[in-house]
């Protein structure tokens, strides 16, 4: 096994390399290169040195890769399949950005949906599987597969309901096809100003922009082939959401494949969707099936909605957390409890839909790379949000309807953005009132899954009780 010393070795090797250039002759441009080369290399070996762990302490990266063979290996996980990525037939060039994004094996999931999604001829498909099981990478796959890449025009079409997880699944396009010369672009809010068009093979928007560039024909849909709704269940039944899909599935000539993909289905969206995408294969869950058992699910009591906030902040005082989102009933909530913790010397960022695109985006950015742990939200983060070190998100306030009942959905959806691909998380429900209490018994109802009690009298068994999950 390579030590720290071995390492040095290559830098030492950079350095008598810049020299012979040097002297050599003057070429100014080869020797900055090999300063900049010789830089880098420092930096990337200095790094190593610090970070160098004798050989039989693993990293977390490397204790998570054993952990997901041994859940891929299992038959009874949803990340076990019996197939490789070869046997599903998708190209070398795709397999090798399969691969450089440390992707080993499919998940159940992707093994069953990827044979039907690509089958000749194309038919629609309605997909349901748990949240973090590999639905929008099976997505991406599909598209990239599907296209013919001497048509230089737009063949397939991805919708998002949010901004930020369009902006995801774009990356995902983009790192999947590097290998690749298909070519993609993000039709959101701010994107394609006037007398721009968008010509790329694969198109990943929110409803209300791409709908707005196909009548100005900005989007030229003569050529799509695939459409896709990502949170298909959520998008057919907003009214505003559902109305744009209609119309641009309306406005493609040809009759696309459509791919409609959720981890859940409320039966009368259900039979929208049949309609919406008709004669589709099915891959569907039963309700108990529906909860990801990586993610434990517990509650907290409190005397109040004072001493909500006052739990929340010890929980940040007493825990180390690695990162965690924690949703609100409110945009107005969402920033005062920032606001609040901000003051008390919190690292946190608050993300909701009155923010611009701008300000969204550096968030999103700025918590995707680590620099601050803590994201308070409304439900607009609920959905698809992938940053796997997420492993601990508060529901501060419980989800409800427009009639103030329960929103499962959205409850499955925000505790889904831990525990994603077979890693652990933890979720939280502060109980502060009866009606809360109640609330919460009718998750554990619908779900057939206990919701555990941690106590807040003694902060020692908090702690013992989130060891080794956050
Ligand atoms: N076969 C695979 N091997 C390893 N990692 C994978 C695989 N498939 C997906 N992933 C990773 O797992 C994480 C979750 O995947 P993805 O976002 O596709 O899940 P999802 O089912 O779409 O989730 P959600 O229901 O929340 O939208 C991502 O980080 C993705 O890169």
């Amino acid at each position: 096994m390579p030590g720290p010393s071995d390492k040095f070795a290559w830098i030492f090797d950079g350095l008598a390399i810049t020299n012979d250039t040097q002297t050599s002759g003057n070429k100014l441009n080869i020797h900055q290169q090999n300063i900049n080369g010789l830089l880098n290399s420092l930096s990337f070996y200095l790094k190593k040195v610090i970070d160098y762990k004798p050989s039989n302490e693993k990293t977390e990266e490397q204790v998570m890769q054993v952990k997901l063979a041994d859940l891929q290996a299992d038959q009874n996980q949803p990340l076990y399949s019996a197939k490789t990525f070869e046997q599903l037939g998708l190209s070398p060039e795709l397999l090798k950005g399969l691969y450089t994004m440390s992707f080993t094996k499919p998940s159940s999931f992707q093994e069953r949906a990827f044979p039907l999604l690509i089958s000749d001829p194309p038919r629609n498909m309605i997909g349901q599987s748990q949240s973090g099981t590999g639905k929008t990478a099976t997505i991406v796959l599909t598209m990239l597969t599907r296209l013919s890449s001497n048509i230089k025009a737009p063949q397939a079409i991805c919708l998002a309901p949010t901004r930020e997880l369009a902006r995801q699944i774009i990356d995902v396009v983009q790192e999947m096809s590097k290998f690749t010369s298909i070519t993609s672009e993000l039709v959101v809010r701010n994107a394609l100003h006037n007398g721009q068009h968008a010509q790329s093979q694969v198109i990943v928007g929110t409803p209300g922009r791409v709908t707005d560039v196909i009548k100005r024909k900005q989007l030229l849909v003569d050529a799509v082939k695939i459409f896709v709704l990502d949170e298909a269940d959520n998008m057919l039944d907003r009214d505003c959401l559902g109305d744009q899909s209609i119309r641009i599935r309306n406005m493609l000539p040809r009759k696309p494949q459509i791919v409609l993909f959720s981890a859940t289905f409320p039966e009368h969206v259900r039979k929208f969707a049949a309609r919406f995408a008709p004669d589709a294969n099915e891959i569907s869950l039963k309700r108990e099936e529906l909860s990801v058992n990586g993610i434990k699910q517990l509650y907290m009591d409190c005397d109040n909605e004072e001493n909500k906030y006052e739990t929340l902040c010890k929980i940040y005082d007493l825990l180390t957390v690695s990162q965690s989102i924690i949703f609100c009933k409110s945009r107005r909530s969402a920033d005062k409890i920032a606001q609040r913790m901000i003051s008390q010397g919190h690292l946190v960022g608050s993300l909701h839909g009155m923010m611009s695109p701008e300000e969204r985006d550096r968030l999103m950015d700025d918590f995707r790379r680590g620099i601050f742990k803590v994201l308070i939200s409304t439900n607009v983060l609920s959905r698809g949000i992938d940053v796997s070190q997420v492993s601990l998100v508060v529901n501060y306030d419980l989800p409800l309807d427009q009639l103030g009942q329960v929103d499962f959905e959205a409850y499955l959806h925000r505790i889904g953005r831990t525990g994603r691909f077979g890693r652990t998380g933890v979720s939280i429900i502060f109980v502060d009132s009866k009606e809360v209490w109640k609330q919460m018994q009718e998750i554990e109802r619908h779900f057939c899954k206990l919701i555990v009690h941690v106590p807040t009298d003694d902060w020692q068994e908090v702690e013992t009780i989130f060891k080794g999950i956050i």
